[in-house]
């Protein structure tokens, strides 16, 4: 699992090697441009042979050192290459500085303008190197002209240049993914076909627009302090309050054995047992004509390991019920007295929202869940998975619903939900604030798990700890927009968290939101929410390698 760090985590991270004395700015930026140029070369091997043109713009700061190295290392293999700087070097930062005047050298450096960029041979490589980690504001008008990959139809086959961004497109915040403009103007098309980054992955590589512009993402490894062994005890363990996480079996440097994340996430996977050393989970359901979504919920708990499953629904929907669930088992619960009565010491999850219906039966049923506690038979209390309409019940008064959440229980938001309880976090009042951020203070305020749902999908719980899972580029599933997918997850939850072995909460649900989209990659385009659940099995037998 690879940490995601902020801009001002690596600045801190480079900051305090260079200061430890072990290596020195100019060291890492040498190492930087080597890799951007190492990991385009092995990217595009015709690139690698032969003689080609280059053409780099390069910012006032430090990434632009990179691309003043880039343009170095590039010219030593014989290509052509034209250097643009925005901003005066005289007022370059000292490594930066140091690699304009090595290159000044070999070559010519022109301020960058939109007309003699236009004027220039056409490149084979154009190297974005404006701005990286530093980005403070909007692009000016200028930089957005000539960083515009429209601006490349001057030349011909434009659509073979390949656009390498050093660090991220500029114009990009890797705290974010959002690219920040001035309100005016809406902020144009930067975009490139790989990102070389260094020492780990950021934020905003992964988060809103972040994966969509930056292309194919690669982190070169410039010496500082290893990330790896903080990456391997991320797994399966609660998470560093302060940095966040990606819900993948991935390193930096390797990829992690599947048996290990999210194989060791899953409890029937490794013990041994009779079901209810598996839990029972219970899902409540709506009433007639509305059971689909809780069936589908339970079908899913029941698939992802739960030994038992009950579905709860009002009498008046037994029959439909009935018809439809056989190795699910069922029973008749209209109202939190006759909760009381059936959920017992063994029900170790449970899972509500999904076709309940929005008002006041289903807040009277939440709050009935949210208190239920195990006696002696559970070592700790049950898992309450709250989605949809028990979300929405709650809409004119979130405080009520976080008088009841307890460390135990997860909300499962998509974004309108989100800003029905969360109002001035919704995605219109973020501001500066990235989406980890806002569902950081989120799972703050509810005192429990926030998993907020999206091809960026972020879970957070009290304290800070936070995880992002992406469903883009290779693992991009837009079949998975489909409806009843979001109660088919809440299902999935409550069926890893109902063992009594299955680990914490918040591990549990980094584990089902890999599961999910890996389902819907098993299946692949035409999927429905029922086919879900029955990917499972082909997902586990994965697991074992
Ligand atoms: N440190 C290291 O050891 C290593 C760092 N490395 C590299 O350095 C990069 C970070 O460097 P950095 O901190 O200098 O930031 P960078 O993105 O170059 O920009 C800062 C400048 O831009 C300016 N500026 C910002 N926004 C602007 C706007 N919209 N319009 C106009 N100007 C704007 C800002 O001005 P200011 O806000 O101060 O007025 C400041 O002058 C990092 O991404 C990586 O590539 C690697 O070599 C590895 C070793
Ligand atoms: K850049």
């Amino acid at each position: 699992m690879t940490e995601l760090l902020t801009s001002a985590q690596m600045r801190a991270i480079e900051l305090a090697e260079i200061e430890s004395g072990a290596v020195t700015g100019l060291q890492l930026m040498e190492r930087a441009g080597r890799g951007a140029v190492e990991t385009a070369l092995a990217k595009w091997p015709e690139l690698a042979k032969g003689r080609h043109r280059a053409l780099i713009l390069c910012g006032p700061g430090n990434n632009g050192g990179d691309g003043f190295v880039i343009a170095r290392r590039l010219a030593d293999r014989g290509w052509s290459v034209d250097v643009f700087l925005y901003g005066d070097g005289s007022g370059l930062p000292p490594d930066a500085k140091t690699n304009h005047d090595l290159w000044l050298e070999m070559g010519r450096v022109s301020p960058c303008a939109p007309e003699t960029i236009r004027a220039c041979e056409r490149p084979d490589l154009f190297v974005d190197a404006v701005f990286g980690t530093g980005l403070t504001r909007p692009l000016p008008d200028m930089l957005n002209e000539v960083l515009d990959v429209r601006l490349m139809n001057v030349w011909s086959e434009a659509q073979s240049i390949r656009r390498l961004a050093v660090d991220c497109p500029s114009g990009l915040n890797l705290d974010t993914g959002m690219v920040p403009s001035d309100g005016e103007t809406a902020p144009r098309v930067n975009s490139a076909d790989l990102t070389v980054s260094f020492h780990s992955v950021k934020a905003g590589h992964k988060l809103a627009l972040g994966p969509v512009l930056c292309g194919d993402v690669r982190t070169v490894d410039i010496g500082l302090t290893g990330p790896d062994a903080a990456e391997r005890a991320m797994v399966g363990t609660a998470p560093d309050p302060d940095r966040a996480r990606l819900a993948a079996p991935e390193f930096l440097h390797s990829d992690l054995p599947l048996r290990l994340w999210p194989g060791s996430m899953i409890a029937k996977l490794r013990g041994q047992g009779h079901k209810y050393d598996y839990g029972h989970a219970m899902v409540l359901a709506g009433g007639p004509g509305r059971g689909g979504a809780a069936r589908m919920a339970a079908r899913s708990a029941l698939r992802s390991g739960a030994g038992l499953v009950t579905v709860l629904c009002p009498p008046d929907a037994l029959t439909e019920n009935a018809c439809h669930l056989d190795a699910i088992m069922l029973r008749a619960c209209g109202d939190p007295d006759a909760f009381r009565q059936i959920v017992d010491d063994r029900v170790s999850s449970l899972c509500l929202g999904p076709g309940m219906g929005v008002g006041e039966e289903t807040r009277a049923l939440v709050a009935a869940a949210l208190a239920h506690r195990r006696g002696d038979r559970g070592w700790r209390d049950p898992a309450v998975v709250l989605d949809a309409d028990a979300l929405t019940s709650f809409a004119d008064a979130p405080d009520a619903l976080f008088a009841l959440t307890h460390a135990r229980t997860v909300l499962t938001p998509h974004e309108g939900e989100f800003a029905r309880l969360f109002p001035d976090l919704a995605q219109s009042s973020r501001g500066q604030r990235s989406k980890i951020d806002v569902v950081r203070i989120a799972a703050d305020r509810a005192g429990c798990v926030v998993l907020l749902k999206g091809e960026d999908t972020v879970i957070a719980q009290p304290g800070g700890g936070a995880s992002v899972h992406s469903a883009t580029g290779a693992r991009a599933v837009p079949w998975l927009a489909t409806a009843g997918a979001g109660d088919v997850l809440a299902g999935l939850i409550a069926g890893l968290a109902a063992p009594e072995t299955a680990p914490d909460l918040f591990c549990v649900t980094e584990a089902a939101v890999w599961l999910h989209c890996e389902a819907a990659r098993c299946f692949g385009p035409g999927l429905i929410a029922e086919d879900l659940p029955e990917m499972l099995p082909k997902v586990f037998s994965t697991l074992a390698r």
